[in-house]
């Protein structure tokens, strides 16, 4: 007889209906479907903004899954024994999810099927996270790409498969099992006041993220390749906040971008080449774990990178009161909106590493805390590339003048004055938020001067590039 036995489906960052291979196999099974969540904080710790930001995207996803006749049980705890748990009181049979290529959530992903399987169940993971998994793409010499280029070459034609619609229903069991409340895992708490300032600037949920989709293919892929690169304008997708709960899956935005390319958008390549870089970050740290803690080029750590974070210029950096404007611009505009623009994560991420001589490993953990679309492989990627550090990076030596980038990326100072209040007589919203947003015990206020630079862009640039020459490897 065929198992009729209910299907635990434990959502992690795939927080999604549609284009949910997971979720179409179990609906297809025509058995009940127990959709949990479970705060399994060794693996989903995550930042303040992080955290926040999912218990805002969990909240909407419970949402939608009453919408479809079914119920998001929360749970807390250790992944393995929750689960267990819940076999026992729902009788499940199996228990399904979309796999995770972070080293943390490999590792208990992977104790968790074999728990599982021990005790005779059903544990199944599914593809999802990503367009195409780690293992699939090879080099012709058989290992995996540590340059983007051939990567994108070789996967732009590749199919990832047709995304599954939502299931119409959900298939419900006799009962469910009792459920956490949101509200009591405080997932704000750490936000402190930021979290009515950043508010508004958040995108949550499936349909919101549907939606953003469309706004970008209608509105702004066509000028994408140029208005990408130019933080004053709103011209790239948004998206990263929903990938990164995967409230979209990756293959809707593929399509969509395929879609936009057949009918000639001129942007819609450079879309797709972006989508995978996300890849390229996923799978440097499926092949290479240390890509999130250490340097990726072992090599480097022999380099004098500052590990100090009580050092002035350091904290100057995390206020954003450096005195070069660009930086400051751009790590304002995360304290207020939880994001920052790609062009600004570069030049603050090289200020960092590069005129501060400071280890990337303090600026990814400032970000992972502050960032709502933080995401492990990106971050980690993102801060390696600007620091020299990792695979395909940009070399040392190309130190990002935080003034000159002003003249090609922020020529009429838009950017620069909806972040920085201080020397503005009336000063826009933006730049006074960041006031709003920040810790009070800062003691900071748009009355207060705007800072001389911490170290000039010139002599930043020299302490950088002696400290390279100097270097042994
Ligand atoms: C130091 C540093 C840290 C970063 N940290 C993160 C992070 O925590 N989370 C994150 O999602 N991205 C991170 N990035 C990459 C990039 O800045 C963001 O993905 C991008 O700004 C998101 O905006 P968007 O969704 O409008 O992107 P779009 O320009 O619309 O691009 C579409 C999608 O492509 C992917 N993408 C675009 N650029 C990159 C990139 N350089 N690397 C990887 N994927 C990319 C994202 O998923 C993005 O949503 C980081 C980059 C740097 C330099």
């Amino acid at each position: 007889m065929a198992d009729a036995s209910p299907i635990l489906l434990w959502f992690r960052r795939d927080l999604r209906l549609a284009d949910h291979p997971a979720l179409a196999a179990a609906a297809e099974t025509g058995r009940p479907i127990v959709p949990v969540f479970i705060h399994d904080q060794a693996v989903e710790g995550h930042g303040a903004a992080a955290r926040w930001r999912l218990g805002r995207g969990v909240a909407a996803f419970a949402a939608a899954l009453e919408d479809k006749g079914s119920t998001l049980v929360l749970r807390r705890g250790e992944a393995l024994q929750t689960l267990r748990g819940l076999v026992r009181e729902t009788g499940a049979g199996a228990v399904w999810w979309t796999r995770l290529y972070d080293s943390d959530a490999r590792k208990r992903d992977e104790a968790v099927k074999a728990g599982l399987k021990d005790d005779g169940l059903d544990a199944r993971s599914f593809a999802g996270h990503l367009l195409f998994e780690p293992w699939t793409v090879e080099t012709r010499t058989g290992g995996f790409y540590k340059v983007y280029t051939p990567m994108w070459k070789a996967v732009r034609g590749r199919d990832p498969g047709t995304a599954a619609a939502a299931p119409s229903r959900l298939s419900r069991p006799e009962s469910f099992p009792e459920s956490d409340a949101l509200d009591d895992w405080r997932m704000a708490a750490p936000m402190n006041r930021g979290a009515a300032v950043v508010a508004p600037h958040l995108v949550v949920g499936e349909a919101a993220a549907r939606d953003r989709l469309d706004t970008f293919i209608d509105d702004k892929i066509a000028d994408y390749d140029e208005a990408r690169d130019i933080p004053a304008i709103d011209g790239t997708s948004g998206l990263s906040e929903n990938l990164a709960l995967g409230e979209i899956g990756p293959r809707t935005c593929w399509e969509a971008g395929w879609r936009a390319l057949d009918a000639g958008a001129a942007g819609a390549e450079t879309f797709l080449k972006e989508l995978v870089w996300r890849e390229f970050a996923y799978h440097l740290v499926h092949h290479t774990p240390r890509l999130t803690t250490g340097n990726w080029r072992e090599e480097w750590d022999a380099f004098p990178w500052n590990e100090d974070e009580t050092r002035p210029e350091v904290l100057a950096w995390k206020q954003g009161r450096t005195g070069m404007e660009f930086v400051d611009a751009a790590m304002r505009e995360m304290h207020v909106t939880g994001r920052m623009h790609n062009r600004g994560r570069m030049i603050v991420a090289s200020y960092l590493t590069k005129h501060l001589m400071t280890h990337w490993r303090i600026g990814l953990r400032w970000f992972e805390e502050h960032l709502i679309d933080w995401d492990p492989a990106s971050n980690a990627m993102g801060w390696q590339w600007s620091a020299g550090s990792g695979p395909d990076a940009t070399p040392y030596f190309r130190v990002f003048n935080p003034e000159t980038q002003v003249d090609k990326f922020d020529r009429d100072g838009e950017y620069r004055r909806r972040w920085i209040a201080e020397g503005q007589g009336s000063p826009p919203r933006t730049a006074l938020d960041y006031f709003e947003a920040i810790p009070r015990c800062w003691g900071l206020g748009p009355g207060d001067g705007y800072p001389d630079p911490v170290v000039s862009a010139k002599d930043g640039r020299r302490r950088a590039l002696d400290a390279y020459s100097d270097r042994d490897f």
